[in-house]
């Protein structure tokens, strides 16, 4: 017997076996009940197909008896037939009758001749009535004649006919002999397929009350077991009822279990943001220490940072004596530099010394944190300081293939600042400013040769503005080189010769860097003021007259002046003289309170040189090196006598 093991688990973890052994009897029963159907069916057949064989007999013995009729009617025909042929022997009897009486006549000739004699004798008219006579006598003997062939014929008609008839009447009873046998065959058959008919049903029955009873047994167990399934099944509704419910309450529940999970989401985002709130109060915090740790190093290391930057040999160069030994480096310490002089060695310490096979790439890593303080809102200036043709232009600006500090710094702001989004929003402008002769040109304007003024903000803020000044927004490396161009263009179409013009002017790069944070409403702005110098040189003790004396003149004033500004911010001197110079009034803002500077001096390899590039690093080491000095009143003091604190650009 095959047992039937269903299990299942519902919510309630419960889990039920059933042995379902009535399963097996239903089986049995239905198979009796199948081989019983097909008995049934294959005596439908059987039965059919008698029928069918009855049909069939009674189809021939309905065309036999349509045959006997057929036959019957023949008969019939021939019996009116041989009646009228009767009646033609009767009329034929009655004509030989006539035929006799006349021949009889006939034979009565005395009389005829009596008659005719006496018609003769008599009159015409009977003359005339005996040969009516004749003729009538001889029509009737045609007549006769007629009567006998016509006599003759339906003779031999009624011949035939009588044949025929016994033929018929012999193959009547032939076909008659034939029914009765086909009759007797088929009612044979019909008590056999009767008979056969009667014993299969017999069996059938007796076999279907076996099998039935077999069934009835089967069933009894199936009730039996049915009854034993009855608690599992109870059970079953149970557990089904239970999970109804449970399906019922889910939407509640789930609804329920929703507004916990949004309760416990709102609540750690409440966290989340409260300690972002408190990530952020620590991050401020940083900050400002940073800022501040920033501020105490550059405090301790001096406000200002200096290195400096040996031009290699150029090609035209290489025919000068010994260049290669009159600046040297130390290959222990990079921030040593030591020159040549009049058989002499100088040695400088700066911040950082750049061999001559220092590339772009390398000076601009050591001032890149320069350039992405002002992101963080720091005012920052990088100068290149250095006598002409010392590698001022090619430090700041660079060469296409090769840009210089100016180009990779706005490159590394668009990176900078694409990397704070969504979070910050930049923008980023930059002005190009020349200073020529102390006065201020605007190179990205309409008219380049329209003198600027710098004024003080009209808000009372004390900051300083330059009206007129244009700016633009950048955001590609194609809108610097854009600006670059235009600045070049405006620059070269103001004078005659560009060469000379920019070695004796200086050039602003303005780069303002101001940034909004949306979730915070934190504000930042920062200027990156790059600057390319006027040349260094000390014209006036070369004998320069008229406009190259007025114009070293102004060179050495604003250099001299912009020495004047670092000394006093590194003494920390109540007074600061940016006003003395276009140049340090323009830088005030980016010189001044917690800014950044960097000097970049340049130097030349050629012996030619040497003594500017002593005069440059001796600047430089004095800018680097100045102590703090006294107080900011005692300062004050010092400053009235004297105005200048850069010895090399005394005028
Ligand atoms: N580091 C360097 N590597 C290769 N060539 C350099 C380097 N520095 C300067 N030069 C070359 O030296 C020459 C002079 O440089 P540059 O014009 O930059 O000097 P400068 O100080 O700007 O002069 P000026 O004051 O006249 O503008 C240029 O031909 C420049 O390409």
């Amino acid at each position: 017997m095959t047992i039937l093991i269903l299990e299942w688990s519902n919510p309630l973890n419960k889990s039920c076996a059933i042995h379902f052994s009535c399963v097996s009897q239903l089986f049995i029963f239905c198979s009796v009940m199948l081989h019983l159907s097909q008995d049934v069916e294959a005596l439908r057949g059987e039965l059919c197909r008698k029928d069918e064989e009855c049909r069939e007999q009674e189809r021939r013995l309905a065309a036999l008896e349509q045959q006997v009729q057929e036959r019957t009617g023949v008969i019939v025909q021939l019996q009116q037939q041989l009646e009228e042929a009767a009646q033609r022997r009767q009329e034929l009897q009655l004509l030989r009758d006539g035929e006799e009486t006349l021949s009889r006549q006939a034979a009565l000739p005395l009389q005829v001749k009596y008659v005719t004699k006496t018609v003769e004798v008599e009159s015409a008219q009977s003359k005339q009535a005996l040969i009516e006579a004749q003729a009538h006598n001889q029509a009737l003997q045609e007549q006769l004649s007629v009567q006998r062939q016509l006599l003759r014929e339906l003779e031999q008609q009624l011949h035939e006919s009588q044949r025929s008839s016994s033929q018929l009447r012999q193959q009547i009873l032939v076909y008659e002999g034939e029914m009765e046998r086909a009759q007797g065959q088929l009612e044979a058959e019909m008590q056999s397929l009767e008979e056969e008919k009667n014993r299969v049903i017999e069996e059938a029955f007796i076999r279907a009350e076996s099998e039935m009873k077999a069934v009835h047994e089967n069933l009894a167990g199936v009730r039996m077991n049915l009854l034993t399934l009855q608690p599992a099944l109870r059970t079953l509704t149970c557990d089904y009822n239970c999970l109804k419910r449970q399906v019922q309450d889910f939407p509640y529940m789930l609804e329920k279990a929703i507004t916990e999970a949004k309760q416990e989401i709102c609540q750690v985002i409440g966290e989340v943001s409260s300690a972002n709130q408190e990530l952020l109060r620590k991050y401020k915090r940083e900050m400002n220490l940073r800022k501040k740790c920033h501020n105490e190093l550059v405090r301790l290391k001096g406000n200002i940072r200096v290195l400096c930057r040996v031009r290699p040999v150029c090609a035209g160069e290489t025919d000068a004596a010994d260049t290669k030994n009159k600046v040297t480096f130390d290959p222990d310490d990079d921030a040593v530099l030591y020159l040549s002089n009049k058989g002499k060695l100088m040695t400088f310490e700066l911040d950082k010394v750049f061999p001559t096979q220092a590339t772009q790439e390398e000076v601009f890593q050591e001032v890149q944190s320069l350039v992405t303080s002002c992101i963080d809102g720091f005012n920052v200036c990088i100068f290149a300081y250095g006598q002409t043709g010392s590698g001022k232009t090619y430090t700041m600006e660079g060469v296409p293939e090769d840009p210089g500090i100016n180009q990779r710094a706005l490159r590394l702001l668009f990176s900078e600042v694409s990397e704070k989004k969504p979070d910050w929003d930049y923008k980023i402008t930059v002005s190009m400013v020349e200073i020529y002769n102390e006065t201020l040109r605007n190179l990205l304007g309409d008219n380049p040769s329209e003198k600027l003024d710098i004024k003080m903000c009209p808000d009372g803020s004390g900051q300083l503005y330059v009206p007129g000044l244009t700016e633009f927004t950048v955001e590609s490396v194609e809108d610097i080189n854009k600006v670059f161009d235009l600045g070049h263009m405006n620059r070269a179409t103001a004078c005659t010769n560009l060469n000379e013009h920019s070695s004796r002017s200086h050039a602003l790069l303005i780069v303002t860097v101001a940034g909004f944070n949306s979730s915070t409403g934190h504000r930042t702005s920062g200027k990156l003021n790059l600057v390319d110098l006027a040349g260094s040189e000390r014209i006036t003790k070369s004998g320069a007259e008229g406009s190259r004396l007025r114009e070293a003149q102004c060179i050495n004033k604003s250099l001299s002046a912009l020495g004047d500004v670092i000394n006093a911010l590194r003494s920390k001197h109540s007074h600061v003289p940016f006003r003395n110079s276009r140049l340090t009034y323009l830088l005030q803002d980016s010189l001044s309170g917690d800014s950044k500077t960097l000097m970049m001096v340049q130097v030349s390899p050629l012996e030619s040189n040497v003594s500017e590039s002593v005069c440059s690093l001796k600047f430089a080491q004095r800018v680097r090196s100045v102590e703090i000095g006294p107080s900011s009143s005692s300062r004050r003091q010092a400053e009235s006598s004297s105005t200048s604190s850069s010895p090399t650009h005394d005028a």
